[in-house]
């Protein structure tokens, strides 16, 4: 019997469409989502969802972490719900009235709360005027974000648990920065491996580089498909 696909959003930073596509036909059955990033969209728009549509079963992620005044964003929401993807991103930090926007534009996606970036450390947060630890400004965005009307949440794994406790069970929580055992961090700083973020709370793990770097990016989405389901 097939094994169902891990919740893992493989994240296709490419820099063209047809590698996009090509990785997305290598871990389409082994993985539930492709995300589509803001290098992709930029270059492509709306053919490579499209593209990746077409190379296998997948739910499609559009992360373009949407941040402007309310009117724009509504307007850049109703452009892309055609599109018709399941998730798609704003930045928390551009207040409830903007995150409502998105909602009422997309009212067939998820729109998804990005917290705190999972590239940023403390000194990070205190170079943009949020001092402390991640973990507090992280709570604070996701609690305004949901009761803005978000029903997914971006954190990363180090803050999951505590956005879980804040947030309860109904809402998506969604973790990036994510790393399987001994890979590089690259410019992620909150990170930790697939197993610990699932076990944590997460519902959903973007996994890019790790999957997407690997000579052969089916059989590593595989790899932690079945590190995952073992875990399980
Ligand atoms: O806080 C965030 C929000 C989004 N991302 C995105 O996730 C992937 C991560 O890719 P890796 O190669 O696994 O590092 C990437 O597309 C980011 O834009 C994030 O990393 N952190």
């Amino acid at each position: 019997m097939t094994p169902s696909p891990a919740p893992i959003a493989v994240a296709l930073d490419a820099p063209d469409l047809a590698t996009a596509a090509r990785w997305a036909g290598l871990v389409a059955p082994h993985v539930t989502t492709v995300k589509v990033g803001l290098e992709l969209y930029l270059r492509h728009g709306p053919d490579v969802v499209a593209a990746v549509r077409e190379a296998g079963e997948l739910s499609v992620f559009l992360d373009l972490k949407l941040h402007d005044i309310p009117n724009t964003v509504a307007g850049a929401a109703r452009a892309v719900s055609r599109l018709r993807p399941s998730i798609l991103t704003v930045h928390a930090s551009g207040g409830p009235a903007m995150i409502q926007a998105a909602v009422e534009g997309a009212p067939g996606a998820r729109i998804a709360a990005v917290t705190v970036l999972t590239s940023m450390t403390e000194a990070d947060l205190a170079a943009v005027g949020l001092a402390g630890p991640a973990e507090a400004a992280v709570r604070r965005l996701a609690a305004m974000a949901v009761t803005a009307g978000a029903t997914a949440v971006v954190c990363s794994p180090h803050e999951v648990a505590a956005v879980r406790a804040e947030v309860g069970p109904d809402v998506l929580l969604i973790t990036p920065g994510v790393r399987p055992e001994g890979g590089g961090t690259q410019d992620q700083a909150r990170v930790a491996t697939p197993e610990r973020a699932l076990a944590d709370g997460a519902d959903l793990l973007v996994i890019g580089r790790p999957i997407t770097g690997a000579e052969d990016p089916g059989a590593a989405a595989a790899a932690i498909a079945a590190a995952l389901r073992k875990a399980g």
